[in-house]
């Protein structure tokens, strides 16, 4: 990911030097070791050469002395690493004890198919550690072939509605259902099997072309053909027909041969990986906000072809893609404020939809 492949350095941004007195402490250590070391070297030859002391066994006294020290650095270098190491996995336990607490309980029912109809009724959700839900009550039904805007400000509530819509998590209260059964009850493995989300940190890989796009889910009838598709879909054929070798160019300028695509590229591979998918639920939130008029008109009419079998839900702050949607819905202090088509949001005077489009029009 961009920033976490460059190595620290100065010019890092989050990078600082070690305050003074680690220097000072530094300095004084140095300073004893040597002197140590100097009166060692001094005593073993005032030793030797006042006949006290065989010349050989000064000498091995000399390699002895070497050999422990740099074991004995050799310790103090491995136990740091491994204190630092246990500090990386004791987060990594709580991070995995959190995200199960985030994802709440699961049964075992399976949808074969994926879902017709999501339910959301009375659903709230309440962030670990938060008082107040960040969403909800809300109630809404979504339908297999429609295309859902979801609209809202900065913190309305959109990504924590799509978290319940995917059955990412489980509400605190109230319930999500996938036609008809609570997510609750859904086994959560084979419930994702059908969801296919492109979030606002969307994931790419130093992996081949083909891998970003087949990653997860392979199609082992249509093999290539399916992940040209996708491709074409996005506007990105001609670009990977230009990469040196094509679908099997590793996208990453760091290794031998690989290529880096542009960002904008990088998200039309994200939404090539969800539509190649072919999901019963396809949610993208922002997908193309790094992309050029042209990208955004090609994903949108590929969203457009792909609707029928789908239930889609884009988040988008650009009020412009509002109108290839069958439904907007206005979130605004994570509770649902309008609904509508963008016709008839648009026409309500005074309305937050309505002040959202002039908002976008006046920049
Ligand atoms: N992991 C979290 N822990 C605690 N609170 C959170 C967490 N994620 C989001 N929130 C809070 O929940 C509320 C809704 O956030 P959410 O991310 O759903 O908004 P959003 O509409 O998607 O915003 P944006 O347009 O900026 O992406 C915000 O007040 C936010 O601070």
């Amino acid at each position: 990911m961009p920033g976490t492949r460059r190595s620290a350095s100065a010019s890092t941004p989050g990078w600082c030097p070690p305050p003074p007195q680690y220097l000072v402490v530094y300095l004084i250590a140095a300073a004893c070791s040597g002197v140590f070391v100097v009166a060692t070297y001094g005593a073993l030859a005032a030793l030797a050469v006042g006949g006290y002391m065989a010349i050989a066994a000064a000498g091995t006294a000399i390699v002895a002395m070497r050999t422990s020290t740099a074991a004995l650095s050799q310790l103090v270098v491995y136990g740091a690493a491994m204190f630092q190491h246990a500090l990386y996995l004791g987060d990594y336990t709580n991070f995995v004890k959190e995200a199960a607490a985030m994802s709440g309980p699961r049964g075992p029912q399976v949808i074969e198919g994926g879902p017709e109809k999501i339910r959301l009724e009375e659903a709230t959700y309440t962030y670990p550690g938060k008082d107040e839900p960040s969403l909800g009550p809300v109630s809404l039904t979504l339908t297999r072939g429609e295309v859902i805007a979801v609209v809202g400000e900065n913190g309305a509530g959109k990504s924590t509605l799509i978290r319940l819509l995917t059955s990412l998590t489980v509400p605190s209260s109230g319930a999500v259902s996938w036609d008809g059964i609570p997510t609750t009850d859904c086994d959560q493995r084979t419930a994702w099997q059908h969801v296919g989300l492109v979030t606002q940190s969307y994931g790419y890989w130093p992996f081949s072309t083909r891998e970003n796009v087949t990653l997860g889910q392979p199609d082992p009838v249509r093999g290539e053909e399916a992940v040209w598709d996708a491709l074409s879909a996005v506007g990105m054929r001609e670009a990977v027909e230009a990469f040196p070798q094509q679908l099997d160019t590793l996208l990453a300028r760091s290794i031998w041969g690989g290529h880096e695509p542009s960002g904008g590229q990088w998200q039309r591979l994200a939404c090539a990986r969800a539509f190649h998918r072919r999901p019963r639920l396809l949610v993208m939130d922002e997908p193309t906000s790094a992309m050029d008029p042209r990208g955004e008109h090609m994903v949108f009419t590929g969203l457009r072809d792909m609707k029928q079998d789908r239930i889609t839900v884009i988040v988008t702050h650009r009020m412009e893609n509002c109108r290839l949607a069958d439904r907007v819905i206005v979130l605004d202090g994570g509770k649902i404020t309008e609904q509508g088509t963008y016709d008839e949001l648009v026409a309500v005077e005074g309305g937050r939809f309505r002040e959202l489009v002039d908002l976008s029009q006046d920049r």
